[in-house]
């Protein structure tokens, strides 16, 4: 595969929701499910987020167990994957946790369109990569992530960025953790938003693992390409 291998984690509401309506983030996942997520963190070669999570959790986005982080250090890698941004415009904060926290490459994908000033600030503390013209070409971007030997991405989000990747057929595997509330709300970000498939490109998924965690459930799926499932 020319590209690397790329799953989604999310953790939504029983409703389908990342977050409130305000897109601020709730505790959806218990104790077992964040543990869950940072041994998916220690073993990925880099985790993905869009700006729009960045602006609103501020997330470090490091390996938070001692012990996950001195494995990975026993196998001569960094104690974290590497942290990309997709962040067409270069608005991630020069003070977000994800500099300040935590060891290993940062990784910030813009377009051609973000401005000169803004980007030489970024590249003081991160690889800048340049992907698109007016948002990041992600076809683009994980080829070239493929080619700096990263073979394996967690996409943790948010809605916009999971619609991308999912459009752009860039995806292999989904997880999803369901947790016990309801957020509501139309506009609050749902796990896949952007503009949506017609009837007759919707994206097929084969369920092949379905377990209770704590007050939860957690789904696993196989992305199995465009499938037309209109009912007449
Ligand atoms: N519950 C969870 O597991 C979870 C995980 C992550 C985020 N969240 C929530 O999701 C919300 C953020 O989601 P969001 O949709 O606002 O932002 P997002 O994190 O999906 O970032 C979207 C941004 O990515 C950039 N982008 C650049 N190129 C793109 C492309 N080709 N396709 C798509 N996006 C591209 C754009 O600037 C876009 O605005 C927050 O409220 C956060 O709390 C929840
Ligand atoms: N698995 C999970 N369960 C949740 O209930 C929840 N709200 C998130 N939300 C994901 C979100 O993107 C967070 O911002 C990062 O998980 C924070 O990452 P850090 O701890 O800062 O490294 N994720």
């Amino acid at each position: 595969m020319d590209r690397p291998f790329v799953f989604i984690n999310s953790a939504m509401s029983a409703d389908g929701k990342l977050s409130t309506k305000e897109r601020k983030q709730v505790r959806i996942s218990g104790k077992l499910d964040f543990e869950r997520v940072d041994e998916l963190r220690a073993q990925v070669d880099a985790i993905m987020v869009g700006i729009g999570t960045v602006l609103s959790d501020d997330p470090s986005l490091t390996v938070k167990s001692p012990e996950r982080r001195a494995v990975r250090k026993a196998a001569g890698k960094n104690e974290n994957p590497v942290r990309i941004i997709v962040d067409s415009s270069a608005r991630t904060p020069l003070d977000a946790d994800i500099f300040k926290k935590g060891e290993g490459l940062r990784i910030i994908a813009i377009s051609t369109s973000a401005p000169a000033e803004k980007i030489e600030k970024l590249e003081e503390k991160a690889l800048v990569i340049k992907a698109g013209t007016e948002k990041v070409d992600l076809p683009e971007l994980v080829r070239r992530l493929k080619e700096m030997d990263i073979n394996t991405i967690m996409v943790e989000g948010g809605a916009t960025l999971n619609w991308g990747m999912l459009s752009a057929g860039l995806v292999d595997e989904i997880y999803t953790f369901i947790g016990n509330l309801i957020i509501g709300g139309a506009t609050s970000p749902t796990f896949t938003d952007g503009e949506g498939f017609s009837e007759a490109e919707l994206l097929g998924l084969e369920l092949f693992s379905a377990e209770t965690i704590e007050e939860g459930v957690l789904l696993k799926w196989k992305v199995k390409g465009k499938t037309n499932q209109i009912v007449s």
